[in-house]
């Protein structure tokens, strides 16, 4: 089982979502930017050194929602989300094909990566 953090980065009542590139896996889909645990790291630090990495973007974490699996058939990873807020205003991309600020509203109209889609109704329910 894989470990692999999310943020649900809120600004202005806008949430932050990625594209993943034609290169990653599940090319093309849309996540929460987040990335895997490495060992002896937390998922909090992950997580902030992740958004870091893909974004640079400094983010502050403000509360968890519940953890979910999801078996993607050669690979299970459990998915650990996040909400954030950032502490810097510039995003650069280094990993995803593109990304959005969307509103509440609009979240379910995406093509989640599978994984996510759980996570998005914890959210839309709990915020
Ligand atoms: N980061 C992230 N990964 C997700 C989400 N939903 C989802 O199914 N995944 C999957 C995609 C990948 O199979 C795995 C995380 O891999 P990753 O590619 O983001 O992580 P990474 O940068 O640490 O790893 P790598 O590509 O270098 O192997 O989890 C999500 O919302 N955020």
């Amino acid at each position: 089982m894989i470990q692999v953090t999310c943020a649900i980065i809120v600004k202005d009542e806008k949430v932050l979502v990625a594209q993943r590139s034609e290169l990653m896996k599940q090319p093309l889909k849309w996540e929460f930017p987040g990335g895997k645990v490495e060992a002896n790291e937390s998922a909090e630090a992950c997580l902030i050194r992740e958004i870091q990495e893909e974004l640079s973007l400094h983010i502050e974490i403000q509360s968890s929602l519940p953890a979910h699996t999801y078996d993607y058939g050669t690979f299970q990873i459990n998915l650990i989300p996040f909400v954030a807020k950032p502490l810097s205003e510039q995003i650069v991309l280094k990993e995803h094909a593109t990304y959005a600020w969307l509103n509440r509203d609009e979240l379910l109209t995406l093509d989640w990566a599978p994984a996510d889609i759980a996570i998005v109704h914890d959210f839309l329910h709990s915020y």
